[in-house]
């Protein structure tokens, strides 16, 4: 079913649950907009005398108005506006959570004439309908995508305006410079003399805390999206063994056979709050045999298309020309970790053979992926080379969109100081002022165009 154009005043349903996972115990279809009580009232039957009133819930069946039959046995929220997440009319029904249950619910819901909501248009009816600001409603988005804790801390503070709360400040600030300067624009000669050096200051602080957010926006990206980190190395040195190892399970087939892992596996986790793919790839060597070949085509892909590298290779046998050669593939600027296993294996206090104690360009740690031993100070090594170990005092993140904007008016601002330095007149500084400004209020959509909401809300599942 395609949703239609967003009518205003239509009323829209979608299930409000996950539809993936197949079963929950209880599933949820959501209407928002005028007609939501009447289509209730319609297919829902409360036996009794309960009172349909808001805020209280209904105990009752879904009935299919064609013939009576009852569909499920449910419960029934009713939020009449504007005290509703939407500030429409919002009817719930709470069903049993069997996905052909609620798909039938739901399609008795929109026989009785409710629209299929779109991606995020619930969402978008709280934003269009003033309950939340566009910084609110992303990290709503932001919460349900969440892979670790700390991730969702961090949505929890945007859902509470944190974010809103910074951007609409700095806002703020502009404008009453902006004030001063157009009243001497209109008005100079009635005016007292403006204090150009505080107007400066102003911007100057200003300018200097959207650098700040744009700097540590880094950080909570990596919270949002998380880490795709290849382990590599040739055959035999421990790659799947230190892949179940941080997993914590056995994930990948271990033996003493080189060549043994033969396709990628991927393994979600979570280290120290950062959401992680780990990707055990089959060893790289030179090799006839036409599968293992088409494995290790595989392994120099994810190589290249990883946000970090663990180089793997055997303290046993030392660093050799065959590591080197691997090093080679690492794309530069990539963050690169060189771990050699098996120093359970190693004689207590030898060296192992040609491993340089200070590898160029890249730390060193050494493990072992059979007892555990170097665990902690591979993933403190790992953490700290993607920049992800400074996460615990975080607050606010901007994401993309909100960091292209910051940007943007950081640097308007840049322009403006430059156009005080060279003594223009304030009607100079005044354009990028109101550029700056124009950005800000994009941040938490006071600004912001129909297409670019339309954007951002397709990107929410449906049902939000
Ligand atoms: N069943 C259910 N659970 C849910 C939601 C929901 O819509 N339905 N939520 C949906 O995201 C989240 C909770 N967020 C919500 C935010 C605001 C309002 C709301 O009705 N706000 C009104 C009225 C507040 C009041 O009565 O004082 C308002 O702010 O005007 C409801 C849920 C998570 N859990
Ligand atoms: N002593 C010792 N043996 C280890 C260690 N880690 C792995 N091994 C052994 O080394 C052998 C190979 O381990 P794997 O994890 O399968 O190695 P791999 O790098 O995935 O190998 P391929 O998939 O063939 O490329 C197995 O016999 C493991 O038990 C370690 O830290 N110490
Ligand atoms: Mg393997």
């Amino acid at each position: 079913m395609q949703p239609s154009p967003q009518l205003p005043g239509d009323t829209i349903a979608a299930i409000a649950t996950a539809v993936a996972a197949g079963a929950g115990s209880v599933a949820i279809v959501r209407l928002s907009g005028p007609a939501a009580e009447t289509i209730g009232r319609r297919l829902f039957l409360a036996p009794g005398a309960q009172p349909w009133e808001s805020h209280r819930v209904l105990y009752g069946h879904v009935v299919d108005p064609a013939d009576g039959r009852r569909v499920d046995e449910a419960l029934l929220l009713l939020m009449r506006a504007p005290r509703s997440f939407t500030r429409e009319d919002v009817v719930e029904l709470h069903c049993h959570g069997g996905l052909v249950a609620v798909r039938g619910v739901l399609e008795l819901v929109l026989a009785a004439g409710a629209r299929l909501a779109g991606p995020g248009e619930f969402s978008q009816r709280a934003f269009l309908n003033g309950r939340l600001d566009l910084t609110r409603a992303e990290a709503i988005a932001e919460m349900i995508a969440a892979r670790s804790r700390r991730a969702a801390e961090l949505a929890m503070a945007g859902i509470d305006g944190g974010l809103q709360r910074r951007i609409a400040g700095l806002r703020e600030r502009l404008l009453d410079q902006l004030a001063e300067l157009e009243a001497r624009v209109d008005f100079e000669e009635d005016l007292p003399r403006l204090d150009g050096a505080a107007v400066r200051t102003e911007l100057e602080v200003v300018r200097g805390e959207l650098e700040r957010l744009v700097a540590e926006s880094r950080q909570g990206e990596l919270l949002r999206e998380g880490l795709r980190v290849a382990i590599v190395g040739r055959p035999n040195v421990g790659k799947s063994s230190l892949l179940n190892l941080l997993s914590r399970r056995e994930r990948a087939i271990v033996t003493d056979l080189p060549g043994t892992t033969r396709d990628l596996l991927e393994s979600d986790l979570v280290l120290d709050g950062v959401p992680l793919t780990l990707l055990d790839t089959a060893g790289i060597r030179p090799t006839d045999d036409r599968v293992e070949q088409l494995g290790i085509e595989r392994s120099r892909q994810a190589l290249a298309g990883a946000d970090a590298v663990l180089l793997l290779f055997d303290l046993l046998a030392g660093w050799t020309a065959a590591d080197q050669e691997l090093r080679a593939l690492v794309p530069e600027g990539v963050p690169l970790l060189l771990v050699g296993n098996k120093c359970d294996a190693l004689p207590e206090g030898a060296a192992a053979a040609g491993v340089p104690s200070a590898p160029p360009e890249a730390p060193l740690v050494r493990i072992s992926a059979l007892t555990g031993a170097g665990r902690n100070d591979l993933v403190a090594a790992l953490l700290g080379q993607c920049g992800a170990s400074e996460l615990q005092g975080l607050q606010v993140a901007l994401n993309g969109r909100q960091r292209e904007l910051a940007a943007a008016a950081a640097t308007s601002l840049e322009r403006c100081l430059e156009a005080a330095d060279q003594g223009l007149p304030w009607d100079f500084w005044t354009i990028d002022l109101r550029g700056a400004i124009a950005g800000l209020g994009a941040i938490t959509g006071e600004e912001v165009s129909e297409a670019v909401l339309e954007r951002i809300f397709s990107r929410f599942c449906i049902g939000k």
